[in-house]
């Protein structure tokens, strides 16, 4: 059998300040012509994947690309082509756009898309769109279910909109009461709450969904409707998540935690190159950090920070 030919595609999703973002229509021609992608192309010879989106977005629309950065990395095979898809995200361009090849453009906002089809290799990319760059995990076993709940009705308040509810040193019964007590909370502010470890709990409460212990993530071998994450060490973590088509994973530990102190971290460096695999979901850093470490973690090629200790302060 022949070696399958891969191609290798840049595509760009343009961020405005209000938190849009960009959809053009493929021209008339193409294979699936009419259905919506993210601006972009195929590598040319020699090409880095940066340099083919901004060859392709000045050609396609007449922009210069000023501030891109790499996000996620996505294989999908088509009838007509075997593609490994670089998307980045674009925050900075000049120009006005132009469609130079007869497309229309939409602009977006994640989770309420008001136009169809999208190409459907980009389903996880539309799904990380949706994810924050601050992920809390609940601390009730340090604060006390009463402290802890006071908190995350301050926290509701103030806007918090994602929550793994974690709490391993819970037995069944004390956890279920305490997810449908956080769910009620939870569901007045719109806030997503994660349970961890429980898929039919979840199913049940109505939760948004699930977040896996890297154990029962190495288990599974059909993934959990809803929202579904969970903790990733290493390479083959998180290649396991990549296989069951996770929506996103916490990486760690990169730095000594209060909570696993002495421990192996990976630092950012160690962080950063298993990131650099790339992978089709958005990966957070976890260990020790807070949300000043935002910027650190992003420079390191994560979504942004799963926080514990520091989200109830
Ligand atoms: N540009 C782009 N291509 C995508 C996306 N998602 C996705 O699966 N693809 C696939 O990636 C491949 C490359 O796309 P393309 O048709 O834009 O390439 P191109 O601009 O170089 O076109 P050309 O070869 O006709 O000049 C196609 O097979 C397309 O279906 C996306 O969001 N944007
Ligand atoms: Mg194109």
């Amino acid at each position: 059998m022949s070696e399958t030919k891969i191609t290798h595609v840049a595509a760009g999703i343009l961020i405005r300040a209000d938190g849009q973002f960009l959809l053009g229509s493929r021209p008339a021609g193409k294979p699936y012509a009419g259905w919506w992608e993210f601006p972009g192309g195929k590598l040319e010879s020699g090409e880095t994947a940066l340099q083919a989106l901004t060859r392709e977005l000045q050609e396609e629309m007449g922009i210069r690309v000023t501030a891109a950065q790499p996000w996620l990395v996505q294989t999908f095979v088509y009838p007509h082509a075997h593609v490994r898809l670089n998307f980045f995200k674009v925050s900075g361009w000049e120009g006005e756009l132009h469609p130079h090849e007869g497309q229309q453009f939409a602009w977006q906002t994640p989770g309420r898309l008001n136009v169809e089809p999208v190409l459907p290799a980009n389903t996880p990319i539309l799904r990380g769109l949706q994810l924050p760059a601050v992920l809390a995990f609940s601390n009730v076993a340090e604060l006390g279910e009463t402290a802890w709940l006071a908190t995350l009705q301050t926290q509701l308040a103030q806007g918090l909109r994602w929550l793994v509810l974690r709490e391993p040193q819970l037995d069944a019964d004390s956890y279920a009461a305490l997810a449908r007590q956080t769910l009620a909370l939870a569901q007045e502010h719109g806030c997503q709450v994660l349970l961890h470890g429980q898929p039919e709990l979840a199913e049940v409460l109505g939760a948004a969904g699930v977040h896996l212990p890297a154990r029962q993530l190495m288990q599974t071998t059909t993934r959990p409707g809803g929202w579904c994450g969970a903790s990733v060490h290493n390479a083959a973590e998180l290649a396991k998540a990549a296989e069951l088509g996770l929506d996103y994973v916490v990486l760690g530990t990169v730095a000594a935690s209060q909570s696993h102190p002495g421990g192996a971290t990976l630092g950012w460096d160690g962080f950063s190159a298993l990131v650099g695999q790339g992978w089709p979901f958005p990966v957070y850093g976890i260990g020790g950090l807070s949300a000043a470490d935002l910027d650190a973690a992003q420079a390191a090629g994560a979504q942004g920070v799963a926080i514990l200790r520091a989200a109830w302060r």
